[in-house]
C-alpha cells in the first residue's frame, strides 16, 4: 500500500440511475416511485434546444413538489460550450430547495470545466445561504475527459460519481458505430478454427474511470445501454462493469431498473462466500498463518479486502 491511504468512496447506494428528460414532467412521480436509488433529471442531450427553459422550470417544480423519498436526486446540466448551462446552475440553486443532490456535469473535458461550474455554485449557494453544498457526479464521454481523468476525479470536493457515456464517448473517439453500449459485431477476434469472439470495446475507459474513482474517493458508474429490449445484453454489459468495480449502471427505460440492481447487489451465494473467506483467514490469523486453503484455492491477506468489498456492498443495501 501506498503512503497515501485509498479514500473511500461515499457510502451511498448507487446501483441504478434512472433517467427521465425535463422535458417530460408525466413521468416524474413515476420515476420517484421506482426502486432506482439515483434519479437523474435531465437538461441536455434529451431536451430539445426550445424545450431548455421549459424543462429546468419542470424540474425546480419537480425538486420542490414531489416526494423523492431517500433517493439521491441529480440534474444533468448542458455542457461548458454551450448558452444554457450557467442558466441551469443559477436557476436551479436559486429556486429549487435542499432536495436537490447533485449535478451531473457532462463531457467535461479538464479539472477547469469543474472549477468553473464549482465557482458559480459556490457563488450562487453563497448568496442564496444555502447550507448544503449541492456534490457533483460528471461524465466521460469524450477523448479530452478520458485523457484527463484523474484531475478531473480530484478536480473538487464537491465530486462524488463519475459515469461513463458510451454513445458520445463512441463518437468523440471516432468509433465507428451507432450502438450505445454492450457488444460490437465488429468488433471481435477470430479463433484457430474461424469462430468468432467478441471483445468488450469499453473496457479501457470503464478501467480508467474505475482507477481515477478509486484514486480519489468516488463513485464509478456505468453509463448508458441503449436498447432497452435487450435484457440479456443489458445485464452481461452490467456484469462487465461489476466485475471490473463500478457500482451501478444508469436506466434509461424503467425496466432496466430492476435488471441493474440485480447485477449491483451482491447475491446471497456471493455474499455467503465472502463470510466464509473472512472466517477462513480468521481462523488461519489464529493458527499463525497468513494464508489458508478455502475450496481447495490459496486465500490471503488480500482476500479479506477483496471478500470485505462483497459484504460491504451488501450491508450499504440492507442497512
Ligand atoms: C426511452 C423512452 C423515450 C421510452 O419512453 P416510452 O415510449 O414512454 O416507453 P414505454 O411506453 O415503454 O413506457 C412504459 C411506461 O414507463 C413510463 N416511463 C417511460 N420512461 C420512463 C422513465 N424514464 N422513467 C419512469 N417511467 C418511465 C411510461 O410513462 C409508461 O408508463 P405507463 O403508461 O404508466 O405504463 C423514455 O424511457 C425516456 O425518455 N428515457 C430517458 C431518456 C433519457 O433521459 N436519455 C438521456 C440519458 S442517455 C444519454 O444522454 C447518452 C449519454 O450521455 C451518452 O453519451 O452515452
Ligand atoms: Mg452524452
Amino acid at each position: 500500500m501506498s503512503f497515501k491511504v485509498q479514500p473511500q468512496a461515499p457510502s451511498m447506494p448507487n446501483r441504478c440511475q434512472l433517467f427521465g428528460p425535463g422535458s417530460r414532467p408525466a413521468i416524474f412521480e413515476k420515476m420517484a416511485a421506482s426502486a432506482a436509488d439515483v434519479i437523474n433529471l435531465d437538461l441536455e442531450d434529451s431536451v430539445a434546444p426550445d424545450d431548455k427553459p421549459q424543462a429546468r422550470a419542470n424540474i425546480i417544480e419537480a425538486l420542490n413538489d414531489v416526494d423523492w423519498g431517500t433517493k439521491t436526486v441529480s440534474v444533468r446540466i448542458n455542457g461548458l460550450d454551450t448558452p444554457y448551462w450557467y442558466r441551469d446552475v443559477v436557476e436551479v440553486l436559486e429556486k429549487a430547495g435542499d432536495r436537490i443532490d447533485r449535478f451531473m456535469i457532462p463531457k467535461v473535458g479538464n479539472a477547469g470545466d469543474i472549477y468553473a461550474v464549482d465557482a458559480l455554485a459556490s457563488a450562487v449557494e453563497a448568496a442564496m445561504g444555502r447550507t448544503k453544498p449541492v456534490r457533483f457526479e460528471v461524465i466521460i464521454e469524450t477523448a479530452a475527459g478520458l485523457a484527463h481523468v484523474e484531475e478531473i476525479a480530484a478536480a473538487s470536493p464537491r465530486m462524488e460519481a463519475m459515469s461513463l457515456g458510451a454513445a458520445d464517448y463512441a463518437a468523440s473517439m471516432g468509433m465507428q458505430t451507432t450502438g450505445i453500449g454492450g457488444t460490437q459485431e465488429n468488433y471481435y477476434m477470430v479463433a484457430p478454427d474461424g469462430s468468432h469472439h467478441w471483445g468488450d470495446p469499453w473496457v479501457a475507459p470503464i478501467t480508467a474511470i474505475v482507477a481515477a474513482c478509486r484514486t480519489h474517493g468516488l463513485l464509478p458508474v456505468d453509463g448508458p445501454f441503449g436498447d432497452f429490449s435487450d435484457d440479456q445484453g443489458f445485464t452481461a454489459q452490467a456484469r462487465r462493469s461489476a466485475t471490473l468495480g463500478m457500482v451501478g449502471k444508469w436506466a434509461i427505460h424503467p425496466k432496466q431498473v430492476a435488471l441493474a440492481n440485480e447485477v449491483f447487489t451482491p447475491s446471497e451465494a456471493q455474499i455467503t462466500e465472502a463470510r466464509e473467506i473472512l472466517a477462513a483467514m480468521e481462523q488461519a490469523t489464529k493458527d499463525g498463518s497468513g494464508a489458508a486453503v478455502y475450496k481447495g484455492r490459496l486465500v490471503d491477506l488480500a482476500s479479506i479486502r477483496q471478500a470485505e468489498v462483497i459484504v460491504k456492498q451488501a450491508e450499504l443495501i440492507t442497512g
